[in-house]
C-alpha cells in the first residue's frame, strides 16, 4: 500500500472509532471515505447509514450496513467524508468524485461532520484543486458563460471546464453535469460561494464552509486532529 493510501486508511479507521451503536451515520464518498465505511462495518455496531452517493451505498450494502434514505431517519449524528482540499478554518473543496450535492445535503443534515484525508490535502489557501461546480444539464453551455462572469466578479479570470470521461460529460447521481474551475487561489471563499450560487442553473459547488467540526488527517507521524 502506498504512503498516501496508508494515511487515508488511518484517518478512516480513526473516524470509525467516533461511531457508537444507536447512531445515524452519514457516509461520505471517495477513496478515503471508503476506508471509513470498511472500518465502520468491521466494528459491527448497530447503526443506520445515510449515503452520499450510489457508489457508497453499493459499498455499504455489500458490507452489511443498514441503509436509509436522507430524511427517512431522525437527524444524522455523525457524518464522515473525505475532501480534495482542507484550508484555513476547515474550509474545504469537495466534489472531485462528483458527489458534492448529495454530500452537502447530508452534511447540512448532520449534527457533527468529520473530514478525513491524507496529509497532502491540507493547504494554506484553497484553490489549487479545481473547484467542482454542479450545473443542470439543460443549457449548461449558457450557464458556463454566466459562471465566467460570476468568477470574474471575484477577480478569478478562468473559464470552468466541463468534466468529461470517455468522450462524454460526467453525470452526477442526480443527472447534472460538473464544471471544474481552476481558480488557483481563492482569497474569499464565502464571496465566491455566494457568487456561484446566484447563477441560475448552478445546483451547488464544492466549497464546504463552516460545515466541518473536526478533521482527522493521516500523516507520516500518525493521525492528527484539526479543529476549525
Ligand atoms: O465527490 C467526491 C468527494 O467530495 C470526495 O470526498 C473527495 O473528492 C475526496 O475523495 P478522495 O478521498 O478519493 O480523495
Amino acid at each position: 500500500m502506498s504512503d498516501v493510501d496508508a494515511q487515508k486508511r488511518a484517518s478512516g479507521e480513526a473516524a470509525a472509532e467516533l461511531a457508537e451503536s444507536g447512531m445515524v451515520v452519514g457516509l461520505g464518498t471517495g477513496s478515503t471515505a471508503a476506508w471509513f465505511v470498511k472500518a465502520l462495518a468491521a466494528r459491527k455496531l448497530d447503526v443506520t447509514c445515510v449515503c452520499t452517493s450510489v457508489a457508497t451505498a453499493d459499498l455499504a450494502a455489500g458490507l452489511g450496513l443498514r441503509i436509509a434514505e436522507l430524511g427517512e431517519t431522525r437527524e444524522i449524528d455523525l457524518t464522515v467524508d473525505g475532501a480534495d482540499e482542507i484550508g484555513p478554518g476547515l474550509s474545504l473543496i469537495k466534489g472531485g468524485g462528483a458527489a458534492l450535492l448529495r454530500e452537502k445535503l447530508v452534511w447540512e443534515a448532520s449534527k457533527r461532520c468529520v473530514v478525513i484525508a491524507d496529509a497532502a490535502k491540507q493547504v494554506p489557501l484553497l484553490g489549487k484543486f479545481p473547484l467542482p461546480i454542479e450545473v443542470v444539464a439543460f443549457g449548461h453551455k449558457t450557464t458556463q458563460l454566466r459562471l465566467c462572469d460570476a468568477l470574474a466578479e471575484c477577480d478569478i479570470g478562468v473559464a470552468p471546464r466541463l468534466r468529461m470521461k470517455d468522450g462524454a460529460p460526467v453525470l452526477t447521481d442526480g443527472g447534472n453535469v460538473i464544471y471544474d474551475a481552476a481558480c488557483g487561489r481563492i482569497e474569499d471563499p464565502a464571496a465566491l460561494a455566494a457568487a456561484l450560487k446566484s447563477v441560475t442553473g448552478v445546483v451547488d459547488h464544492g466549497l464546504f464552509l463552516d460545515l466541518a467540526d473536526l478533521a482527522l488527517v493521516g500523516t507520516v507521524d500518525g493521525v492528527i486532529r484539526l479543529e476549525p
